[in-house]
C-alpha cells in the first residue's frame, strides 16, 4: 500500500533525516515507529501523511505519488488538537463537515455532493459508542480526562472511514492503565477493521504491544530500515510472558546500540 523508494529527506536547516531511504507497508499491516529522539519518525510520519515532501525519491500510496494530505489517510497526534470550543460531538463531526467543503478529492466540493447525514450520525454515534465515550458527547474537551480527549480525538478520525490511520506517539501523555487500555481497544480495532496502520512511539512495550512490523529508525542519516517482524503484537496479556519480554530487551539493546549494522543478524530482525 505504502511504497517508498530511495527517501531523501533534509529540512532547509540542511538536517538530513533520510538518504535513499526504502521500505514498503502492505495493505492492512500494523506497524510501530521507534527509534532515539530527533531521529526522524515524526517527519516520517509527515511525509506519508502529505505534510513533508521529500527532498528526493518517492512515496507512494496505491501506486499514487502523494503531493499533499490524502483525504482518506487519518492522524492522530499526541495532543489531539481537539476545538475546545466544540462539544465532543462536534468535534467528531469536524471533520466530515470539511469534507462536505472540499470534497471527498479534498479539492473541491462537488455539486452533486449528498452527503447522507443520518448515515454519518450514525457513524459519528457508533465511534462514540465503540470507543466508550457516548454518554460524553455534549460535554467539551476541558471537561475531559487526557483519556477521554484522545478517544475523543481517534474517534473523529475513524468517523472519516480513513484506509491508513497514522498515529503520532497517541498515548504518550496518558498513565500507563490507561495506555494500556487504549492499545487494547486499537488492537481490537486493528483486528476487527484490518486497516493499515503506522504508530510512533517512545514506548518499547507499545512497539511490541501494537505493530505487527516494528521499524527501528537510527541516528540520521537514516538509510537502511531495520524492520522486526513482530508476531507478539496483539497480545496484551502477554506482557508478563518471557517471549514478550525478551523482544523489549532486543528492542532496547537495538536502540542503545544505535548501530544499524549490528541489527541484521538479529532473529525477526530483516
Ligand atoms: N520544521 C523543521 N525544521 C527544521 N528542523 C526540524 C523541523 N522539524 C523537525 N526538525 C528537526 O528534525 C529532526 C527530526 O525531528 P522529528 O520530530 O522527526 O524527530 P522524532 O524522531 O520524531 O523526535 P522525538 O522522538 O523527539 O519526537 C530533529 O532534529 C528536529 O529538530
Amino acid at each position: 500500500m505504502i511504497s517508498i523508494s530511495d527517501l531523501s529527506f533534509q529540512y532547509g536547516d540542511g538536517t538530513n533525516l533520510f538518504c535513499d531511504f526504502s521500505f514498503h507497508v502492505k495493505r492492512g499491516e500494523s506497524w510501530t515507529i521507534i527509534g532515539p529522539s530527533g531521529c526522524g519518525k515524526t517527519t516520517l510520519l509527515f511525509l506519508i501523511a502529505g505534510l513533508n515532501h521529500p527532498t528526493t525519491g518517492k512515496i507512494l500510496i496505491d501506486g499514487k505519488s502523494i503531493e499533499r494530505p490524502r483525504p482518506s489517510t487519518g492522524l492522530v497526534l499526541q495532543d489531539h488538537g481537539l476545538l475546545p470550543w466544540a462539544t465532543v460531538e462536534k468535534n467528531c463531526r469536524l471533520g466530515l463537515e470539511i469534507r462536505k467543503f472540499y470534497g471527498p478529492d479534498g479539492k473541491h466540493s462537488p455539486s452533486d455532493l449528498r452527503p447522507d447525514e443520518k448515515e454519518e450520525q450514525e457513524r459519528v454515534e457508533h465511534w462514540l459508542s465503540w470507543l466508550g465515550i457516548d454518554h460524553l458527547k455534549s460535554m467539551f474537551p476541558s471537561q475531559l480526562s487526557r483519556g477521554q480527549r484522545q478517544r475523543a480525538a481517534i474517534a473523529r478520525t475513524l468517523v472519516l472511514q480513513p484506509d491508513l490511520l497514522l498515529m503520532d506517539e497517541p498515548f504518550s501523555a496518558l498513565d500507563a492503565p490507561i495506555r494500556e487500555e487504549l492499545q487494547w481497544v486499537m488492537n481490537g480495532f486493528h483486528r476487527e477493521s484490518g486497516l493499515t496502520s503506522l504508530t510512533v512511539t517512545h514506548d518499547i512495550e507499545e512497539a511490541v504491544v501494537l505493530g505487527e512490523k516494528i521499524l527501528v529508525l537510527g541516528n540520521r542519516c537514516n538509510r537502511e530500515p531495520v524492520v522486526i517482524v513482530n508476531h507478539l503484537s496483539g497480545m496484551l496479556d502477554s506482557r508478563k510472558n518471557p517471549e514478550f519480554i525478551q523482544r523489549c530487551e532486543e528492542l532496547k539493546d537495538i536502540l542503545v546500540s544505535n548501530k544499524q549494522g549490528v541489527f541484521n543478524d538479529m532473529s525477526g530482525a530483516q
